[in-house]
């Protein structure tokens, strides 16, 4: 038997209604995009499971994304997304990898302990801001650390609009304080290093209902159990955790404008500065050495700015420059094939 959920439990909230005109309202079928096959897409709809096969004429599909299905469950089209997360792909013609979609608040996980990095928490807020999604800082395994609120001031003097809670993984009431981001028709993905919690995080989190695991639970329309790993869960709050491996591996590139934002405080001063290259070291009328002077910004906030700006730049380079390779290589392939064709053509 396959489950049934309604669209709300799917994450579905106004942004994806308010896309539909009356006709399609009426006509077309809502569907999530649960999970990714070589062959096909897994989907869930308020009629149960669906599978989509990949063709030339549906456009690159991801977890998360919401599509609206003809009545008998071909593609008709994407809605626009709420956010996306996505990956430069090396070594294929396709430059950019989708991972997923439509996450309204990603849980940044980071536990107490050796794996504390203020450094790291930016990078993942770039990420995140780039993405168009929403960032709560999970601060986890309070029991095993001396001072938890030393930490929590330390987070939040980043950014005074910056949420941060601190999370006993081991103690299920303690996930309480992230309720109001798993509410009906939110989705929320977890990211964080090995070891630093997101497992326990995410138990916490779907408490009782661990085994409501749309994925897990559902069988094809043959009613056979299929094996699709676990992406899309029900929280008992009525949200929605999508947990894709992809998204716990993510690295930073080509994100500028979600570094921008995530170091607005720096990038305004950047804009002040006299020189518009300036390189923020020496050069006279630098408004970023002046405030560092004065003490408004910091060293280590200002060092891992210009370091992960530094790594996207190179980033982005080295992919040009890869793309470039590769067209280089396909126009030396094509010149070599029209060279043997003409040879064939003339003996
Ligand atoms: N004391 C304490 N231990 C915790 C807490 N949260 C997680 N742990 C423990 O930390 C270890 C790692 O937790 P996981 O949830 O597996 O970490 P993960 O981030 O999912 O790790 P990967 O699967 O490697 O990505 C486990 O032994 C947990 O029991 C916490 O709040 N307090
Ligand atoms: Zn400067």
């Amino acid at each position: 038997m396959t489950t049934i959920y309604s669209l709300s439990q799917l994450g579905w909230s106004p942004f994806f209604q308010q896309q539909l005109s009356l006709e399609e309202c009426t006509q077309y079928l809502p569907a999530r995009v649960i999970a990714q096959h070589r062959s096909h897409l897994e989907l869930y709809s308020e009629q149960g499971q669906r599978r989509l096969p990949h063709t030339s004429k549906i456009p690159a599909l991801t977890v998360g994304d919401w599509v609206l299905l003809h009545e008998d469950g071909t593609f008709y089209r994407l809605l626009e997304r709420l956010s996306r997360f996505s990956r430069k792909a090396s070594g294929s013609k396709v430059s950019e990898q989708l991972i997923a979609s439509n996450i309204d608040t990603v849980f940044i996980t980071t536990s107490l302990n050796q794996d504390f990095s203020l450094n790291r928490i930016e990078r993942y807020l770039a990420l995140i801001k780039e993405a168009g999604a929403d960032a709560v800082v999970v601060l986890t395994k309070p029991d095993l650390c001396d001072d938890p609120g030393s930490y929590l001031q330390q987070v939040q003097a980043l950014d005074p609009l910056l949420m941060v809670e601190v999370v006993n993984g081991l103690d299920v009431s303690s996930a309480k304080v992230l309720l109001p981001w798993c509410r009906s028709g939110n989705s929320v993905a977890v990211l964080g290093s090995s070891g630093v919690g997101k497992s326990t995080l995410v138990n916490a989190l779907l408490g009782e209902s661990t085994q409501q695991t749309a994925a897990a639970r559902s069988a094809d329309d043959k009613g056979r159990h299929t094996t699709t790993s676990r992406t899309l869960h029900l929280m008992p709050g009525g949200g929605v955790l999508l947990d894709t491996p992809g998204m716990r591996e993510l690295q930073l590139t080509d994100c500028e404008a979600g570094l921008e934002e995530a170091f607005a405080d720096i990038s305004a001063l950047i804009e002040q500065c006299r020189y518009s290259d300036c390189q923020h070291n020496s050069e006279p009328g630098c408004a970023v050495q002046s405030a560092l002077k004065a003490s408004q910004i910091d060293q280590r906030r200002l060092s891992n700015y210009l370091k992960l700006m530094r790594e996207q730049a190179h980033n982005s380079a080295s992919l040009a420059e890869k793309r470039e390779k590769d067209r280089a290589l396909g126009r030396f392939y094509r010149s070599v094939q029209n060279e043997s064709r003409k040879r064939k053509k003339g003996s």
